[in-house]
């Protein structure tokens, strides 16, 4: 829906309680300034109420409430309260700090709950809810009323007691799936058919409010909407009791992208949805699953060879919408055993390689055999396996001959021979013992700045002849290149390993001159 054509009847009212029905749920209790940051980040992002908690639960509840409530920007502040004299007491007192207060007051109207839980009549909990709606609005002029477990009561029962509820002052009248038990199609006409036989349902706003039982939060609250609701409650990541709530990221962004489907409207910044769910996992400590809709860690990431190629060509053809839409920055091309030549190439690129088409092939046969075997394939993984590849076939400086005279009577002597880019060059050198004369001569051969920083010898084979196996370690500016060398006699392996770090430092520097001669 464009800016011109919003109209204040297409407006979805966004009621996020996920600092309430979300704290309910086992594990999730934040402390004070988790709840005051989380309600900052609420109010920033446009929501338009944030219930803060439930007042005459504890002590520090209150504090919450009162506290959100002084320190409210835009969001109505609301609280939680039964139907009862003292909770919406407590609950007026807390809001009452905000530019706007709420109080929401709950009463179960299903005949299971009124019978089982509450042990009244459908008339006692008719005159306590009007009694409390009553109560509550002489404190403040904000009142939500609640028919707890709403989507299994009588349709005649609740029309009345929504009549009079309203009646008694309440101007947003919620209609809760408190178990999850209602499927889409039934929650419209439900929502509808009430709205309709309610006589003064128009001086009311309705609200919905989705659990996840059946895993159709968020597919209900639309479907209310649809009905005729213009409230959606909900919270960050879905968390709440049991399977939890409908999750906020997923029914905005759904309205959003589906308004031909849905066409209403909302005031939520998307671009911050991305931080909200990060800043309510880290405060619940619940991790966010990978595959959630909208804020998993896979929700823009394509591992896929066949989906890669098509979102290189153009991410719409994998992405229903842009990850910049909430506040990521871009999405990710996982490398994998499922990956494709254009995903890998693509990343070569952006990691400043450019492989002929032989390197390219050898490099890509590799990288599956590498994801074979490994989960994950990082930065690093790439480029040990194409800085191998290209060292294979392009080593600017190649062994020639080496001689090394050692023994008792030093200093020790070596003489070596290079291969440097076609050129052939011989240098002689000292050293306090032969491999560091061998070295010595390297970089009397070629000059150069890399410090050693690890110098290791295996023996690959048993015996005197065994083949050595030698690591080399070389640093230089603030990189690393490791290179091994093999070869019966340690000098030469020496010499062959020091040569392979030092070929990957080369080449490392001669890609980077490109980049570097740009910036
Ligand atoms: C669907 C929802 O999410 S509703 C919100 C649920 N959230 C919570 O319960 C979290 C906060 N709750 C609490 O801290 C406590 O339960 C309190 C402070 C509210 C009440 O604690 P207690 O007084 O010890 O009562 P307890 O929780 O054991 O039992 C609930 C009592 O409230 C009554 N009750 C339940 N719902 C309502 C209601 N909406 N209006 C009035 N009374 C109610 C129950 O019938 C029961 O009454 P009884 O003691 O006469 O049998
Ligand atoms: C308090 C009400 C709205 C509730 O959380 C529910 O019915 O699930």
């Amino acid at each position: 829906m464009t800016s011109a054509n919003k109209s204040e009847k297409d407006r979805v009212i966004v009621f996020d309680t996920t600092l309430r029905d979300g704290e309910q749920c086992p594990g999730a209790t934040m402390t004070f300034e988790e709840k005051l940051e989380i309600a900052e980040m609420l109010d920033d992002m446009g929501v338009d109420v944030i219930e803060a908690g439930f007042p005459i639960t504890s002590e520090g509840d209150f504090q919450a409430v009162s506290e959100i409530a002084r320190r409210s920007k835009n969001s109505v502040i609301a609280g939680l309260s039964r139907a009862h004299p003292k909770d919406i007491d407590r609950c007026a007192e807390a809001v009452k700090f905000a530019r706007r207060g709420r109080v929401h007051t709950v009463i179960a109207t299903s005949p299971l709950h009124m019978r089982v839980k509450l042990n009244m009549t459908p008339e006692q909990v008719m005159e306590l809810s009007v009694a409390n709606v009553t109560r509550a609005r002489n404190q403040v002029d904000d009142v939500e009323w609640s028919a707890e477990d709403g989507t299994r009561s009588e349709m005649d029962f609740l029309c009345r007691i929504v009549e009079a509820v309203i009646k008694a002052g309440a101007t947003t009248v919620n209609i809760p799936d408190t178990v999850g038990y209602t499927v889409p199609e039934e929650y419209t006409n439900f929502m509808r058919t009430l709205i309709e036989r309610v006589p003064n349902s128009d001086k009311a706003i309705f609200s919905v409010h989705c659990h996840n039982d059946l895993g159709m939060a968020v597919a209900n609250s639309l479907a209310g909407i649809a009905g005729g609701a213009r409230q959606i409650e909900c919270t960050v990541n879905g968390i709440g009791e049991r399977a939890g709530n409908a999750a906020l990221e997923e029914v905005v962004m759904a309205i959003n992208v589906r308004n031909d489907v849905f066409p209403w409207w909302n005031k939520i910044d998307t671009t911050m949805l991305t931080r909200a769910s990060k800043l309510v996992s880290a405060a619940t400590s619940f991790p966010v699953q990978y595959n959630k809709a909208i804020v998993g860690r896979n929700a823009f990431a394509h591992e896929s060879g066949i989906h890669q190629d098509g979102v290189l060509k153009d991410a719409s053809t994998y992405e229903i919408m842009r990850p910049e839409m909430i506040g990521l920055k871009k999405s990710s091309l996982v490398l994998g055993k499922h990956s494709g030549r254009h995903a890998f190439v693509h990343k070569l690129e952006e990691m400043g390689y450019k492989l002929g088409a032989n390197q390219l092939e050898d490099a890509f046969v590799r990288m599956k055999a590498l994801a074979d075997r490994k989960k994950d394939i990082y930065d690093e993984d790439i480029e040990a396996l194409v800085d191998q590849e290209i060292a294979a076939s392009h080593d600017r400086i190649k062994l020639v001959s080496l001689t090394v005279i050692a023994g008792t009577h030093g200093p020790q002597r070596a003489t070596m021979k290079l291969d440097v880019e076609g050129q052939t060059r011989i240098e002689e050198a000292e050293g306090n013992g032969p491999v560091d004369a061998v070295f010595n001569c390297i970089k009397a051969l070629v000059p150069h700045e890399a410090k050693l920083e690890l110098y290791q010898v295996h023996a690959v084979t048993e015996g005197t002849d065994a083949q050595a196996e030698v690591s080399v370690r070389l640093a230089h500016e603030g990189r690393s290149m490791t290179s091994k060398g093999s070869d019966p006699d340690t000098l030469v392996a020496s010499a062959k390993a020091y040569l392979g770090a030092l070929n990957k430092i080369v080449m490392k520097h001669q890609r980077d001159m490109p980049a570097q001669a740009a910036s």
